[in-house]
């Protein structure tokens, strides 16, 4: 391992649409759980837009979508159900983001502390990470249901820090969305957005420090947000 760069000292990572296209998972695990419950399926693009708040929020979204409003306690065990078909299935049909495995394989080797801060559960996102090879290299993970409220709140990312001891401004978030960016801001740390991740918002309306086209696009993205 080299000397410890300078900035940022941690970089962290959202998981959904950032690292991984875990969609058609939960497309296929949303779509087994509605119709157990004998309501029809969603397409792929469908899905897509219900997620990035967690699974409770996947739920509602679906139920909205469906006119059929739903409360907290059946939402609950929706959710509940949709996690015990979700699970076992999470890594059949996702899969990397270009240059994923090397820009973290990468910035692990310069040093950077690491972490992946997602909305997703986080045995869940054990799961897809232990699957390809990504947990290793990261020094933490923080997953939607660690107790904080979720993004585009920041209380996962200031947990991140406060577990790997660095400051929210020695600190970059890699995200896909509105919600990592507007996360990112109110922690007080530099954001970088990835092209073609899950939202109808373009990468350039974000409004992160950086848009990344490829994920091994970042040592571009810190010398340029560092020079600023
Ligand atoms: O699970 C979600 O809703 C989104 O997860 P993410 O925070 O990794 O994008
Ligand atoms: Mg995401």
């Amino acid at each position: 391992m080299s000397d410890s760069p300078t900035w940022p000292k941690a970089i962290l990572f959202d998981l959904d649409g950032t690292l991984v296209d875990s969609v058609p998972d939960i497309h296929a695990a949303l779509n087994d759980t509605l119709a157990s419950y004998g309501e029809p399926p969603f397409t792929l693009e469908a899905v897509t837009g219900f997620v990035g708040q967690g699974v409770p929020k996947l739920i509602e979204r679906a139920y909205a979508a469906l006119d059929k409003p739903i409360d907290p306690a059946s939402r609950d065990k929706v959710v509940e159900r949709f996690l015990a078909i979700y699970g076992p299935r999470a890594t059949e049909l996702t899969t990397l983001n270009a240059g994923a495995s090397s820009i973290v394989r990468q910035l692990d080797d310069a040093g950077y502390g690491l972490g992946v801060v997602t909305n997703k559960p986080g045995s869940e996102t054990a799961t897809i990470l232990s699957h390809f090879g990504l947990s290793d290299a990261m020094d933490i993970v923080v997953g939607g249901d660690a107790g904080p409220a979720k993004k585009p709140a920041p209380d996962l990312l200031l947990l991140a820090c406060e577990r790997l001891g660095v400051a929210p401004s020695d600190t970059m978030f890699v995200g896909d969305s509105e919600n990592d960016v507007a996360a990112a801001q109110a922690a007080g740390m530099a954001v970088a957005v990835l092209r073609g991740g899950y939202t109808s918002i373009p990468a350039e309306a974000l409004g992160a420090d950086y848009v990344l086209e490829r994920l091994d696009q970042l040592p571009q993205a810190i010398m340029s947000i560092k020079a600023v």
